[in-house]
């Protein structure tokens, strides 16, 4: 597998060319401000109203609806929520797409599910950050990036590679590595990363052994502690040097209960049902659950979100917070 860096990805292709970025959220704050510090041409396609509307401004960019921006750019970035890519891109991107354009996604869902069918004669390519769109800024006003996965859908103009590499290297991913994959397999990796470990398994993980300890007496403010606090400072052990260095700064008596009680607890049963989960999304039962739920305004996910953030660790983690001044609120 190649991996790309700063050599590998001169910025030339966006030169003279201005970048649309539709959605200034998460990703959409992040890509913009970094690619106009690379000295890119951006512009913004926000809807008008919102504190993300505001913070466009905040930032010093005169945002424009999703047309006006997708109307200006060469280069058109969609980073507006998956569920409302489809809609936006019909009604506001579709219109103004002609032979010589990119469209760029931060995420394979609504190509590979056939959400979003673009014309023949422009190019598709994605530049999809892997880690949340804050540390994006955080990470390239450091004077590092965030790594990222380029892939190519279409290629009508011969330029799309590099295209999303120029894109990659305005972003900063370029610093710390860029992987070319499929709109496929991004799509299925990141999805079943985020069900099954990242958000989905670590979450339930930590609720789980929260509520084993509150359970057999122990105090809420310990339990917050040992289940959520300190994941943040073992996980950046884990990022910065593995297992090994992981292993290298705990204790031996935590690396040996880590290696004989953890395996028990996420043992064959754990794996074939992360199997289950990802057949789920291969075969598109995910997605389609998903479309529908965001159709049916979304009855479930709000009732689940609800439960979830009235769990008793949200109160004690919130006070105990509190105290710790350095932390951004
Ligand atoms: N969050 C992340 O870190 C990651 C996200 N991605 C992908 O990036 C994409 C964007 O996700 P994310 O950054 O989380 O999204 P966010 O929810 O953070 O931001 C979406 C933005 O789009 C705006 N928006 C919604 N509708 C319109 C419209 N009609 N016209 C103009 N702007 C609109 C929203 O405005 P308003 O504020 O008014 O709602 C908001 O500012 C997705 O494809 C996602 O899968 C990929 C990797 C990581
Ligand atoms: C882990 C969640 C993520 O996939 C990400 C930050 O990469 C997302 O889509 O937000």
């Amino acid at each position: 597998m190649r991996v790309f860096y700063e050599q590998d990805a001169p910025l030339e292709p966006l030169a003279g060319k201005t970048v649309a970025i539709i959605g200034y959220g998460s990703q959409g704050h992040a890509h913009a401000q970094n690619l106009r510090d690379s000295g890119c041409n951006v512009v913004i396609g926000q809807r008008a109203g919102g504190e993300n509307w505001q913070l466009a401004k905040e930032h010093g960019f005169e945002p424009m609806s999703a047309a006006d921006a997708a109307k200006a750019a060469d280069v058109i970035q969609i980073l507006v929520q998956d569920q409302y890519q489809p809609k936006v891109y019909n009604e506001e991107v579709l219109p103004h797409l002609k032979a010589g354009k990119t469209l760029v996604f931060a995420h394979g869902f609504n190509i590979h599910f056939n959400q979003i069918l673009p014309p023949k004669d422009v190019d598709v390519v994605m530049v999809a950050p892997k880690g949340p769109g804050h540390l994006v800024r955080r990470e390239y006003e450091r004077g590092g990036g965030v790594p990222a996965l380029i892939a190519v859908h279409q290629d009508a103009s011969g330029q799309a590679l590099a295209t999303a590499l120029a894109y990659a290297r305005g972003i900063g991913s370029t610093r710390s590595g860029v992987l070319q994959t499929t709109f496929q397999e991004e799509t299925e990796t990141d999805l079943f990363g985020e069900q099954a470990v990242l958000c989905g398994g670590v979450s339930a993980l930590i609720r789980a052994g929260y509520e084993t300890l509150i359970e057999a007496g122990y105090q809420p403010e310990v339990a917050y502690f040992e289940c959520m606090h300190e994941l943040k400072l073992i996980v950046d052990l884990l990022y910065e040097g593995g297992f090994k260095k992981m292993h290298h700064s705990i204790s031996d008596t935590a690396e040996y209960g880590d290696l004989t009680r953890g395996p028990r607890l996420v043992d064959g049963r754990v794996k074939q049902e992360m199997k289950r989960v990802l057949e789920e999304i291969q075969q598109g039962h995910f997605a389609r659950e998903w479309i529908l739920e965001n159709q049916a305004g979304r009855p479930s996910f709000y009732a689940l979100r609800r439960q979830v953030e009235e769990h008793p660790i949200e109160e004690v983690g919130e006070r105990l917070r509190g105290m710790m001044a350095w932390l951004k609120k």
